[in-house]
C-alpha cells in the first residue's frame, strides 16, 4: 500500500491532467449522479448541521437556566439569612454569607446595597455584556417592613459561552470530518458500484461502431445472477442485445448486399442484353451486353423510352404501335415476346429476339420492366438462307424446282382466271456433262451461271427462269395470248447461246434443247404441263441439238430418251450394268479412314457410264429403285464386309436411301436380310436419308427409322441444308449423323456466311449428340476450317474421288489413311 502510495506520488505531476480531465470527464459524462449525489450530501450536512445547532442551543438555553435558576436559588437561599445579618449588624457573617454566594459556578460579581447609603461589593464585574443579573431586596419584617438593603448578584456568562463556541467549533469540525468521510465513502461506494460502470458504458457506446461489433459490453463486477438483475445489468443486457441485433443487421444486409451484388454482376455478364425501365418505361440500366451489342453510350440511352431505340430502324409510327401492342400485351399477359429488327448507334441494324416482363413491387405492383435480349441476326441470316436455299438455286440464284412450282400453279390459276395460257419450256445444255468431265466443275459451274444469265436476259418481268438441277431449267411465260410467243421467246433464248461460253480462258460452244408445253391446250396441271415440256424438249433433242418443239399429242408422256433408259434400266440388274463405286470417309483431325460412301453407277453399252442424278429420279418415277436400292445395299454390305476380312478393320458403309424405297413395305426386311447375309455388324452400315424424305408425311418415317435404329443400323441426314431443314426433326428422328451438303463447304473459305453456317450447323448437330460429315472437301485450307470448328468427318476429292472396288482395295492397301 505504501509502494502504492509511494508511486502515485511520485507521478503526481505526470499524472495531474489526467487526474483533472478524468475528473471533468467524470463530471461532465456523469453529472446526473454527481449532482445528485452532491445535492444528497449538501442537504444531509445541512440537515445535521440544524440538528447540530439546535442541540447547542439548547444546552446553551439550558445553560443559561441553570445560571437564572441558580439566582433563584440564592435569591431563596441566602436572602433570608442576608437579612438577618443585616439586622444584627453582623459584618463578618455578612461577608462570609457574601464569600459563600460569590464562590457558587458562574456567579462572579455581588453588590449589597445596604440602607440607608452604604455599599458593599464583593467580586469583579465581568467586562461586556456577558452577564446575566438578579437583584432581590432584603428587607425584614417585625411588625413592620424595614427595607434593610438591596443585592444584586452577577453572573458571568464567559464560560457558557465558552462552551457554546467550544461545542459549535467541536460540532462543525466533527460534522465536516463526518461529511467529508462519509461523503467519501458514499462516493467511492457509488463511483465503485455505478458510476464506474456508467462511464463504461458510456466509453463503449462511444466507441462502438459497426466497424467492431464483435467484443460485448461486460462490467468489471461479479455477474449478477438473472433474476436478481440491476439497472446495470439491465442496460448492459439491452446495449448488449443491441448489438447483437446490429450485428445481425450487418450481417443480413451484408448477404443481402452480396447477394445483389451477385445478381447485378451476373445480369450485367449476362450473355443476353438486358435493359431496365422505371414504370414509365424509361430506361434505367443497360448491362454489358446491351452496350457492347448497340455500341449506345449509357449516358446517352438513360431515361429514354426503348422504343426510341427500335424507330431508328423501323420509324417513329411504326415503333409507336409496335410499343402500344407491347404495353397491352405486358399489363394483359404478363410477357411479351416477339422479334425486332433494332439498330446499333452506328446505325447498323440487327434482329433481337425480345422477352419484355413487367417487374413486381412486393405488393404485387408494376415497379418497372425488364427487356431481354438476344441478338438473333446469324440465326435470322441462316434461316432467311434456308428459305433462300429452300427456294432458290444456291449457284445461279434462280428459283429451284419448289418454288418454280409454285410460281408455275399461280400463272395458271391466273390464266384460268383471265383466260389467257401460260408458256412452259424445258431447257438442257446439249453438252453440260462432256465439258464439266473435260474443263472440270468449276467450269461446269461458270457455264450453268452464265446459261442462266442468258435465258434470263431474253424474259419479260413477269416470267420466270428456274434451274431445276443439273443443267436443267424451266422458263414460266405467264399471261400468253399467242403459243407464237412462247415460239419467239425460244428462238431468243437459242440465238444467245449461239456466242461462244468463256470457260476457264477457253471460248466453248454450248447448244440448248428446249420442249414448250403450253396451258391449257397441251395440259392444265403443273404436273402433266412439266411432263409435256419434258417430253417436248427431249423430241427437240432428237431433232438435232439447238433446237426447241412444241408439245404435241403424239409425244408420250415420257421422252424417247426416258423410254429408252427406262428400258435399259429394267434389264440393267440382269446385265450386271450397275456397279458401286466408293469415297472414303475419314477423321478430320486425323485424315484417317472411318467408313466409305457406296456410290452407284450405271455402265450401259448405249447411254455409257450414267451418273445417279441423271437416272436414279427415273428409278424412283418407275419403281426400279426398289430392285435396285436392294442391289446396293446387299452389295454394299458384302463389299464392307470383304474389307474386314482383308484388313482386320471395321469399316462402315454408308449408302444412299431415296424416299420411294422408303415406301416399300419390305424395306426393314430387305436391309436387315442384307445384314444377315453378309454377316456385317449393323452399327457398320449407315443409311441416308435426304430431308425430303423426313418431310414426306406420306411414309410412316418415324417408325421406319425406328425399326432400323433399334436393329443398330446408324442412321445420317443427307445433304443438310438444302431442303427445308425443319431443326425439329432431328430431334425426333434417332439419327447418329449429320451430312453438312457440299455447297456449303465450297465457299467455306470465301463466304463468311457460309462459314458462320457450317459452324452453327457443327455446333447445333453437336449440342443434339450427332456427328458431323463435312461432304465436297476438295481443298486443303477447307480441311484447317474443318478441324478447327471440331467437324468430325470429312469426305471429298481431297482425300479421293470415289473408287471401283478393285481401285478402292488398292487404295486400302496402299494408303496410310486407311489403317485407323
Ligand atoms: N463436286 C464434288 N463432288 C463430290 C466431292 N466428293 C464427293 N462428291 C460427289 O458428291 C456426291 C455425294 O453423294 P450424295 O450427296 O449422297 O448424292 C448422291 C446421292 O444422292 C445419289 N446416289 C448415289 N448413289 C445412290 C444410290 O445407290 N441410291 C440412291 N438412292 N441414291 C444414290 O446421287 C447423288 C450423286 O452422286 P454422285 O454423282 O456419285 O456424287 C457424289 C460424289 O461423287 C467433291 O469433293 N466435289
Amino acid at each position: 500500500m505504501a509502494t502504492q502510495l509511494g508511486t502515485s506520488c511520485g507521478d503526481q505531476t505526470n499524472n495531474m491532467p489526467d487526474i483533472s480531465s478524468r475528473l471533468r470527464r467524470f463530471r461532465r459524462t456523469s453529472p446526473l449522479s454527481f449532482r445528485l449525489l452532491s445535492w444528497i450530501l449538501v442537504f444531509s450536512s445541512a440537515l445535521t448541521l440544524l440538528a447540530s445547532g439546535v442541540q447547542i442551543y439548547s444546552d446553551y438555553r439550558k445553560d443559561l437556566n441553570d445560571i437564572e435558576d441558580r439566582m433563584e436559588v440564592i435569591e431563596s437561599g441566602y436572602a433570608s439569612s442576608l437579612t438577618r445579618s443585616l439586622w444584627a449588624l453582623d459584618q463578618k457573617l455578612l461577608q462570609t454569607q457574601m464569600e459563600g454566594i460569590l464562590s457558587l459556578p458562574d456567579i462572579s460579581h455581588l453588590r449589597l446595597r445596604i440602607e440607608p447609603d452604604s455599599e458593599l461589593i464583593m467580586g469583579k464585574l465581568p467586562d461586556g455584556s456577558n452577564t446575566l443579573s438578579h437583584s432581590f431586596a432584603l428587607d425584614h419584617h417585625e411588625g413592620e417592613l424595614f427595607k434593610l438593603g438591596h443585592l444584586t448578584v452577577t453572573a458571568s456568562l464567559d464560560r457558557v459561552y465558552e462552551d457554546l463556541q467550544t461545542k459549535i467549533g467541536v460540532t462543525l469540525i466533527t460534522q465536516f470530518l463526518t461529511i467529508f468521510v462519509v461523503s467519501i465513502v458514499i462516493l467511492s461506494i457509488f463511483r465503485h458500484l455505478v458510476t464506474r460502470h456508467l462511464t463504461a458504458m458510456a466509453e463503449y457506446t462511444r466507441d462502438l461502431s459497426l466497424d467492431d461489433l464483435s467484443r460485448p459490453l461486460l462490467l468489471d463486477r461479479p455477474e449478477p445472477k438473472n433474476h436478481f438483475k440491476d439497472e446495470l445489468g439491465m442496460v448492459t443486457d439491452a446495449i448488449n442485445q443491441m448489438r447483437e441485433r446490429l450485428n445481425e443487421d450487418i450481417a443480413r444486409r451484408e448477404h443481402d448486399a452480396a447477394e445483389i451484388l451477385k445478381f447485378s454482376k451476373a445480369i450485367d455478364q449476362s450473355p443476353s442484353s438486358v435493359l431496365i425501365c422505371d414504370k414509365h418505361w424509361h430506361i434505367e440500366y443497360a448491362n454489358r451486353k446491351f452496350l457492347q451489342l448497340t455500341g449506345h453510350r449509357p449516358e446517352d440511352i438513360k431515361n429514354q423510352h426503348p422504343s426510341s431505340l427500335i424507330s431508328q430502324s423501323m420509324g417513329e409510327r411504326e415503333a409507336e404501335q409496335l410499343w402500344q401492342s407491347v404495353r397491352l400485351q405486358v399489363q394483359r399477359v404478363g410477357v411479351w415476346q416477339g422479334e425486332v429488327n433494332s439498330s446499333r448507334s452506328n446505325g447498323e441494324r440487327y434482329w433481337e429476339q425480345l422477352v419484355i416482363t413487367p417487374i413486381k413491387g412486393a405488393n404485387d405492383e408494376t415497379t418497372g420492366f425488364l427487356i431481354l435480349g438476344e441478338d438473333i441476326s446469324i440465326r435470322k441470316r441462316y434461316e432467311q438462307q434456308l428459305l433462300r436455299q429452300a427456294n432458290y438455286d444456291i449457284l445461279t440464284g434462280l428459283p429451284n424446282r419448289m418454288l418454280a412450282l409454285d410460281r408455275l400453279k399461280l400463272a395458271i390459276a391466273q390464266a384460268r382466271r383471265d383466260t389467257t395460257q401460260v408458256g412452259v419450256m424445258f431447257l438442257d445444255l446439249d453438252n453440260f456433262k462432256h465439258i464439266n468431265d473435260t474443263l472440270g466443275h468449276d467450269a461446269g459451274d461458270t457455264l450453268l451461271v452464265e446459261a442462266a444469265r442468258r435465258v434470263s436476259s431474253c424474259l419479260r418481268g413477269t416470267s420466270t427462269v428456274a434451274r431445276l438441277g443439273g443443267d436443267e431449267f424451266l422458263v414460266i411465260l405467264p399471261g400468253l395470248t399467242d403459243v407464237n410467243d412462247a415460239r419467239q421467246v425460244a428462238q431468243r433464248i437459242l440465238l444467245t447461246f449461239s456466242s461462244p461460253f468463256l470457260l476457264h480462258g477457253q471460248e466453248v460452244f454450248v447448244t440448248t434443247s428446249i420442249g414448250i408445253a403450253i396451258f391449257p391446250d397441251d395440259a392444265d396441271t403443273s404436273g402433266s404441263l412439266l411432263q409435256h415440256a419434258d417430253a417436248a424438249m427431249y423430241e427437240a433433242k432428237h431433232q438435232g441439238k439447238s433446237s426447241y418443239a412444241l408439245f404435241t399429242p403424239e409425244m408420250t408422256e415420257v421422252s424417247h430418251e426416258r423410254l429408252h433408259m427406262e428400258s435399259h434400266m429394267r434389264k440393267a440388274l440382269e446385265l450386271n450394268e450397275f456397279q458401286l463405286v466408293f469415297q472414303p470417309i475419314v477423321e478430320t483431325s486425323s485424315g484417317k479412314l472411318m467408313a466409305t460412301e457406296a456410290l452407284l453407277r450405271w455402265n450401259n453399252p448405249s447411254l455409257g457410264t450414267v451418273m445417279p442424278d441423271r437416272f436414279i429420279p427415273l428409278a424412283e418415277e418407275t419403281g426400279l429403285i426398289i430392285p435396285i436400292g436392294e442391289w446396293v445395299i446387299q452389295e454394299a454390305c458384302k463389299a464392307a464386309q470383304c474389307w474386314q476380312a482383308l484388313t482386320g478393320y471395321d469399316i462402315g458403309i454408308a449408302v444412299n436411301v431415296s424416299p420411294r424405297q422408303f415406301r416399300d413395305p419390305g424395306f426393314t426386311d430387305i436391309v436387315l436380310k442384307a445384314l444377315a447375309d453378309s454377316h456385317l455388324k449393323p452399327e457398320l452400315l449407315e443409311l441416308e436419308i435426304t430431308e425430303r424424305l423426313i418431310l414426306d408425311n406420306t411414309i410412316e418415317t418415324a417408325d421406319i427409322l425406328r425399326q432400323l435404329d433399334a436393329a443398330g443400323i446408324r442412321l445420317s441426314v443427307d445433304d443438310f441444308g438444302t431442303g427445308y431443314s425443319a431443326l425439329s426433326y432431328l430431334k425426333t428422328y434417332p439419327f447418329d449423323t449429320l451430312k453438312i451438303d457440299r455447297s456449303f463447304i465450297q465457299d467455306v473459305l470465301t463466304d463468311t456466311d457460309d462459314s458462320a453456317l457450317v459452324r452453327a450447323i457443327i455446333n447445333m448437330a453437336h449440342s443434339l449428340g450427332l456427328t458431323v460429315i463435312a461432304e465436297g472437301v476438295e481443298e486443303e485450307a477447307q480441311t484447317h476450317f474443318l478441324k478447327s470448328e471440331h467437324c468430325d468427318y470429312s469426305q471429298g476429292y481431297f482425300y479421293s474421288r470415289p473408287l471401283p472396288e478393285q481401285e478402292f482395295i488398292h487404295w486400302l492397301e496402299n494408303n496410310h489413311r486407311a489403317h485407323p
